[in-house]
């Protein structure tokens, strides 16, 4: 018994010191993308997490583009900037579902060295109440969308020349870590931006484009406060697994990520759990996080599992109260 426990811990405490050994002496070479005098292009601008990104780009001294629909929202958030730093933010009317208006306003805007996509639409519902246009509308904005943006974007960006290292940067949700109860149609548009960024970075690595997934927790925004009013009471005790944030809070995570290079950017502490037991294969730069998401995998899934059994749970009390 004795003999074994001792090779168990040989076993473990060879790698465990030998990737501790690397993480101290290989530094992590973080990219630096420098937000200062470089153009940052930031969809669904007009609101919430995506008007504290341009807010808090243009404090850095970034050109910035926003894109949404509603003229006079963009407007709005035109002024409101304009106001709070001084800067002059270029606004973009359009539709991410149409891509030759796309096209135009990614064409017009001039040359784009991170790119945002943020916009995002939410309607949690069970899927068995919820509509086929109102599915369709999920995919299409927030995955369709996203799709449209890279598309009219990239071969601008591809042919940086000597801008330096570029990014695009694409809004999902925890609800694109994990399923969540009400939102089957929406983690499936947020989990489909993880594949399509995974795909991309290794398409784009070559062109010195970092891609960088975004992953915030429920966050005060007006959208937020719209889909609270029809949320599941289940969606919402299951989010709250993960504490709520303030749309600045996310704007400045996103941001740091974003300059950093990561490709993974948690937003809360939940968060950083969540994204080291759901690291897969995704591309790490860091040295310290591969280390961690090595020793910490089997104590993360059993976390996991009972995160899991807790929700089960809640699910089920919910149906036997429904009952009485
Ligand atoms: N708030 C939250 O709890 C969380 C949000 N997220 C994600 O963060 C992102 C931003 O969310 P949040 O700030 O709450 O959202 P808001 O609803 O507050 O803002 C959404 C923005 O997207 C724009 N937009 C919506 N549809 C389109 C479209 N079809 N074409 C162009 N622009 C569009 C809106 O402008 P307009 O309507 O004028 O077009 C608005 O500027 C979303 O991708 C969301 O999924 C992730 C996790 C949590
Ligand atoms: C192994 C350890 C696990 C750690 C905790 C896991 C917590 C998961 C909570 C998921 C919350 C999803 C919120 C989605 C918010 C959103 O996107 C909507 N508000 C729409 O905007």
């Amino acid at each position: 018994m004795g003999l074994l426990l001792l090779l168990l811990l040989i076993i473990l405490i060879i790698p465990i010191s030998l990737l501790t050994f690397l993480a101290i002496i290989v530094r992590p070479k973080p990219t630096k993308i420098p937000l200062k005098n470089s153009h940052v292009f930031i969809t669904g601008g007009s609101s919430g997490i995506g008007l504290a990104l341009a807010h808090q780009a243009a404090l850095e001294g970034a050109q910035v583009s926003i894109l949404a629909r509603n003229p006079s929202k963009l407007q709005e958030a035109k002024d409101s900037i304009k106001l709070a730093t001084g800067r002059d933010v270029a606004v973009f009317s359009a539709d991410v579902r149409d891509f030759e208006a796309v096209d135009k306003a990614i064409r017009d805007a001039g040359p784009i060295d991170i790119l945002v996509c943020n916009q995002g639409v939410f309607v949690p519902q069970e899927l068995e109440k919820e509509s086929l246009e109102e599915i369709k509308f999920m995919i299409d904005v927030n995955l369709m969308g996203t799709f449209h943006l890279i598309k009219a974007a990239l071969p601008n960006m591809k042919n940086r020349g000597d801008r330096g290292p570029g990014s695009i940067a694409i809004m999902s949700s925890q609800a694109g870590q994990v399923g969540i109860y009400g939102y089957s149609a929406y983690s499936a548009s947020k989990f489909g931006l993880r594949g399509m960024a995974e795909a991309l970075q290794q398409e784009l690595i070559g062109d010195d484009i970092h891609v960088s997934l975004i992953f915030p927790p429920d966050t005060e925004t007006p959208g937020f406060a719209e889909e609270n009013k029809r949320r599941p009471q289940l969606t919402s005790i299951i989010a709250a697994s993960s504490g709520a944030m303030k749309a600045e809070e996310v704007a400045e995570k996103a941001l740091k990520g974003i300059q950093s290079g990561s490709f993974i950017v948690p937003c809360n502490f939940e968060g950083i759990l969540l994204s080291i037991a759901t690291a897969g294969l995704s591309p790490q730069r860091s040295f310290l996080m591969a280390f961690i998401e090595v020793v910490a995998a089997s104590i993360l899934r059993i976390a996991a599992l009972c995160f899991q059994w807790n929700w089960y749970v809640s699910i089920e009390r919910w149906h036997a109260q429904k009952k009485l």
